[in-house]
């Protein structure tokens, strides 16, 4: 087991820091590496991180070689003409992000079988707008044994409307659409940067994807498509995290080759709070004041606040002067973070999806353990400001999502060091 051990109170973070390719754009970029039928493809600015393994397991457990060099940070496969079928219990439960093989493996055989991805902690994670996008474009499915199986003997292009914009749904939709008969029109599709990333790998593959980054996406099926080379886009949550870092210790970082059009609803509201943002030729560089001022946030899907910045933002507005307020409207469950940071001196009523936060200048370092992803990063961030130490456990949910979050801290200032612990584990 690891430990994050942060000495915090003083540190005023600065420096530059790099930040890596996007997990949330990677996963669905390695499963579109099982649509081509020939020809290598190569992808290129890939993070290390653990669901990066686990989804690169699921793509050699379909039958398709693939080489992850570390050092390149580069994923190489080979189209493969046997794709597998199913996408087993063992990887989809560590990582739900796997059902999204489900459109292409579909596509490809006519046939896929994958384990059901149930909840987590963030809250249920349902798959019925994946299927009913499938079942309109003449999908049979099937649940049973907790799998839940596709069979199509041609796949065909339809109108189908998502009553809400998933990220998911839209990517396996657009996968499964490649390769579809006719033509697919999407409507009240995901809209955010990963989902333009993955149209873009897709039209390489010589798929024909217009519209995404858009509420509708076309798409065009072909017969065939090839290997490529791709480069994933940056990881604007991972930026945001180190904007939210600076922001909050009177800092002065250079996010490097950040996107602001990525970041607006977040960088919006760092203005809001008074914080600097400065558009530079390398990168956006983000200025921390004095005193932050209180905002209200609302998460909603892209161009909205993300979700996946919510818990980092609420560390911002737990030092705020004032009353600031979080509404989580995406994902039912997604404030453990703040019973953590009670711990810590957080002042918050939650009823709801609403949590009032009280801001104050005096946090005390702790024992923490992180419930879920974001939160890992919120506490780190809360503890850089506390006094005194904290110490952030359970580091199994960072290790998804920040590749040496704790080593590029420490190289803009921070007191900040991990610890492994022999003989126990995460749970
Ligand atoms: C790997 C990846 O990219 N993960 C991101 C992706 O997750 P993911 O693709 O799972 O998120 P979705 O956009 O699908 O889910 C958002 C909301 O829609 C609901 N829903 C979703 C699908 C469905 O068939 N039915 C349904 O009701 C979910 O319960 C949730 O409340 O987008 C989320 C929302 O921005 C982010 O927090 C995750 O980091
Ligand atoms: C919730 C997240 O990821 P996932 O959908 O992979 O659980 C996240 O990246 O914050």
């Amino acid at each position: 087991m690891d430990k994050i051990i942060i000495n915090g109170g003083q540190t005023k973070l600065e420096g530059q820091v790099e930040i890596e390719g996007a997990k949330n754009a990677v996963l669905p970029l390695l499963a579109a590496t099982i649509l081509p039928s020939e020809g290598e493809t190569v992808l290129c600015n890939v993070p290390i991180l653990s669901d990066v393994y686990t989804m690169n397991a699921v793509i050699k457990h379909l039958n398709i070689p693939l080489i992850f060099d570390e050092a390149k940070k580069s994923v190489r496969t080979q189209a493969a003409t046997d794709v597998a079928i199913e996408a087993p219990y063992e990887y989809v439960s560590k990582m739900r992000a796997s059902i999204v093989v489900l459109g292409p493996i579909l596509a490809r055989n006519g046939h896929a079988r994958v384990s059901m991805p149930g909840g987590c902690t963030i809250g249920s994670r349902p798959i019925d707008l994946h299927i009913r996008g499938l079942q309109a474009m003449g999908a049979e499915i099937t649940q049973n044994g907790g799998f839940i199986e596709a069979k199509a003997t041609e796949l065909h292009g339809a109108h189908f409307y998502m009553d809400f914009p998933s990220v998911g749904a839209t990517q396996n939709i657009m996968m499964a659409a490649t390769l579809a008969k006719g033509t697919m029109v999407l409507e009240n599709a995901a809209r955010e940067p990963e989902i333009v990333d993955l149209a873009n790998l897709l039209n390489k593959m010589g798929a024909d994807v217009k519209g995404a980054g858009t509420d509708t996406i076309i798409i065009k099926g072909v017969e065939k498509m090839h290997g490529t080379s791709h480069s994933v886009v940056q990881d604007r949550i991972e930026a945001g995290t180190f904007m939210v870092a600076a922001a909050i210790t009177q800092g002065n970082v250079l996010i490097l080759d950040a996107v602001r059009e990525h970041n607006r609803p977040l960088l919006s509201k760092l203005s809001e709070m008074g914080v600097a943002i400065i558009q530079e030729e390398d990168g956006i560089r983000i200025i921390g004041p004095d005193t932050l001022k209180p905002v209200t946030v609302k998460t909603l899907p892209h161009p909205g606040f993300p979700t996946d910045m919510q818990a980092q933002m609420t560390a911002a507005q737990a030092i705020a002067k004032g009353e600031s307020v979080m509404i989580e409207t995406v994902f039912e469950n997604r404030f453990q973070h703040l019973e953590e940071m009670r711990r810590m001196g957080l002042s918050v009523d939650i009823s709801r999806n609403t949590a009032n936060i009280q801001g104050s200048s005096h946090f005390s370092g702790a024992e923490v353990r992180s419930t879920d992803l974001r939160a890992s990063a919120a506490l780190i961030l809360l503890g850089m400001v506390a006094d005194g130490t904290t110490t952030v456990g359970n580091l199994k949910h960072l290790d998804r999502g920040y590749y040496k979050f704790h080593e590029k801290l420490a190289s803009l200032g921070a007191d900040i060091k991990r610890i492994h612990l022999e003989g126990q584990d995460d749970v």
